[in-house]
């Protein structure tokens, strides 16, 4: 036995037979069988505690020679706290919250400090019970500790078989853009998008006062709630710092993996948040409240810059509606923001993916032969394109390994698995079963796809690609798009998708969607489109229109375009081939389709050639112009940037019939 072992040992007494002498400066006696290592602990607990090594900052802090850090490490974490109790303060009373550090579940120094002080003071009429509360914050908490958060207290969190964590999001599976409010005040007045059309949907100053305290005071009544500071956009010049209070560690996770994570150095100096989302999504609003139409509430206040969510634990609110924040702080500095994916191939050649939900922004700019910027968020200025999140959010149903086997292979440990189903004992996920919902959903962070692009930033796009999941069947599979074209589509925003696979549904639900994103958008659509098109013919970048619907017969008859045509389709696009093609021009749309394409079969590429009733394509074909063609009376009388003749290219880029 080397007695040198033994010089540290302060272990466990174990019962065993075998006393060994240990240094006389710790002068415990160590019983060990002899076959490991003493244990450095006296008791259970302890044994336990040393299980968690502290962990250590990687910027020093207090001490650190930098000529910078004057605040101490105590100071610091004062200042945290003192930010945090600022963001849960009541606007109604003058007292609290009580902030304090940690995990009410541990027997830490402050929850002992929590639990005295319930005992010692009774309280007065003066002092409402509230102020006697201490709210527990969990802050900026890692994937690990979020987990047993959410498995601890959370129902219906689990671990599936590949480390991910499978959770529910409640009543709500997708968004709930009627229920979305924006505080009209004397300058978003003049500034927003109101009216027909329109996503914004008016509240008052006062009402949304209303809701925000009431989200506080949900917030506070917890045990415990969760921050996040991160941030927005990894343009640095354009960086937005974020807070994120939120009652489930669901949601922090969430937001851990869709922002942009700080390190520990750029949290130190975070400060006071740009912007604040109070996410009380489990607690509904009152149906009393004025303009409130449902018991779901997501109200903005640009002039408070905050956010408060009543009624949905839809964690993709939180996302979309920082996007739509992004969308009235961007083009203010003359960057545009665009609801598309964004990825880059080796020589640098930039590609946007625009489209509505479901129509493959996020499936076809995860491509392994090309680096990913990222799925859905972007913004476009004058040095390039910058993504805005840190993360991707992917649509799960009928994932399979075979035909998206990046998005497959990043849902492991950290990622959040919404409202999926899976085996009871294997928990390897059914991602055929909708049983939950048909929107079941993977956030995971965006270097959990390997050839992503970090930081996520490019040069300027080359090509814009506009995706249309066109259930119709009467859209080619892939057009070339002029300007004018191109603004029409993106102004026109269109998709058809069927509502779902449940029987009784045949007919396509057309869905026109200003900038491909009208629930996200701010300012008149025009605003956004003008942008594009000036940057478009600045950088000279080709417009292209590419339908990731139904080919052979809408819905029903038909079948949806195979996904690896569709990559082939823009393979040839991002090579610079498609530009080099042989190209007709279809009837009443007017668009300009390839005849060849490398590894597509020719037969797809004009529609008529793959309906065998021909009548029934011509009457679907003016059905869908028809469509279109109402959708865009309401931009009939909106000029389009500072000359005319693109307004007047762009009415006539439309169906002609
Ligand atoms: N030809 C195709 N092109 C793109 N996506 C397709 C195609 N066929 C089927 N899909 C499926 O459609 C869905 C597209 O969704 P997603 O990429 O998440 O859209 P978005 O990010 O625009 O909301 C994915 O589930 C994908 O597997
Ligand atoms: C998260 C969403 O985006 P998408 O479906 O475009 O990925 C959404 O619309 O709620
Ligand atoms: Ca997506
Ligand atoms: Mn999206």
């Amino acid at each position: 036995m080397a007695d040198s072992k033994m010089k540290n040992g302060n272990g466990v007494a174990n019962g065993s037979s075998t006393q060994v002498q240990t240094s006389p400066k710790h002068g415990n006696g160590v019983c060990h069988d002899g076959s490991s290592s003493p244990i450095k602990a006296q008791t259970i607990d302890e044994l336990h505690s040393l299980q968690k090594k502290r962990s250590t900052p990687t910027t020093p802090t207090g001490s650190s020679p930098s000529a910078f850090s004057v605040l101490s490490e105590e100071d610091r974490q004062r200042q945290q706290l003192q930010s945090i109790s600022a963001s849960l303060a009541s606007l109604t009373r003058e007292t609290g919250p009580k902030v304090v550090k940690g995990d009410p579940a541990r027997k830490t120094p402050t929850s002992k400090i929590a639990h005295v002080a319930h005992h010692q003071f009774a309280p007065t009429i003066n002092i409402s019970d509230s102020s006697l509360k201490f709210t527990h914050v969990l802050y900026n908490l890692s994937p690990a500790e979020l987990y047993e958060q959410a498995i601890r207290y959370e129902r219906g969190s689990f671990f599936t078989s590949t480390g991910a964590l499978a959770t529910l999001s409640g009543a709500k599976t997708g968004r709930s853009p009627r229920d979305k409010r924006i505080v009209k005040d004397a300058n978003t007045e003049k500034e927003l998008w109101w009216g027909k059309g329109s996503p914004n949907i008016e509240m008052d100053e006062h009402t949304f006062t209303v809701n925000r305290e009431r989200a506080v005071d949900y917030l506070n009544s917890l045990d415990k709630v969760f921050v996040n500071d991160q941030f927005l956009n990894w343009d640095p010049q354009n960086k937005l710092k974020v807070r994120i209070v939120s009652a489930r560690a669901y949601h922090s996770l969430f937001m851990h993996n869709m922002c942009i994570r700080p390190t520990e150095e750029e949290l130190e100096t975070f400060g006071t948040p740009d912007f604040t989302i109070y996410n009380a999504g489990q607690f509904p609003c009152n149906r009393f409240t004025h303009y409130m139409t449902s018991s779901t509430s997501i109200d903005m206040n640009l002039a408070r810059r905050e956010m408060v969510i009543l009624g949905t634990q839809y964690a993709g609110e939180m996302k979309k509606g920082l996007f739509s924040l992004m969308h009235y702080l961007m083009p203010k500095r003359q960057i545009l923001s665009l609801h598309s994916g964004c990825n880059m191939g080796k020589d640098g050649d930039v590609a946007l993916f625009f489209g509505l939900s479901g129509t493959g922004k996020t499936t076809l700019s995860t491509d392994h032969n090309r680096y990913l910027i990222g799925d859905d968020e972007h913004c476009w200025g004058d040095n390039g394109v910058s993504n805005i999140e840190g993360g991707c959010y992917a649509k799960c149903i009928d994932l399979s390994r075979e035909k998206e086997p990046d998005i497959w292979n990043a849902i492991k440990f950290g990622t959040v698995l919404e409202n999926v189903v899976f085996d009871e004992h294997t928990r390897e996920v059914d991602y055929s079963d909708n049983s939950v919902t048909e929107n079941t959903r993977a956030a995971y962070p965006i270097e959990y796809i390997p050839n992503a692009k970090i930081p996520c930033v490019g040069p300027h796009p080359k090509n814009v690609i506009l995706l249309a999941c066109d259930a119709f069947g009467v859209l080619p599979p892939v057009s070339k798009l002029n300007l004018a074209q191109t603004m029409y589509h993106f102004i026109s925003g269109y998709t058809a998708l069927v509502a779902g696979t449940e029987d009784g549904i045949k007919e396509p639900q057309a869905t026109f969607s200003a900038c491909f994103g009208a629930a996200f958008i701010m300012l008149h659509p025009t605003k956004y489109a003008a942008m594009l098109a000036q940057k478009m013919q600045k950088h000279g970048a080709t417009g292209w229109l590419v339908n990731t619907g139904w080919s052979g017969g809408r819905y029903g008859s038909g079948s949806r375009i195979k996904l690896s045509y569709t990559r082939k389709i823009i393979d040839a696009i991002h090579s610079g081939e498609l530009l080099k093609a042989n190209y007709r021009k279809t009837k009443v749309f007017g668009l300009e389709i390839p005849t060849a394409i490398e590894g597509v079969p020719s037969e797809i590429l004009d529609p008529i050639s793959t309906w065998s009733n021909k009548d029934a394509y011509n009457e679907t074909l003016l059905k869908l112009a028809t469509l279109f063609k109402n959708n865009f009376e309401t931009f009939t009388n909106y000029k389009i940037g500072e000359d005319n003749t693109l307004a007047e290219q762009i009415l006539a880029a439309g169906p002609i019939f």
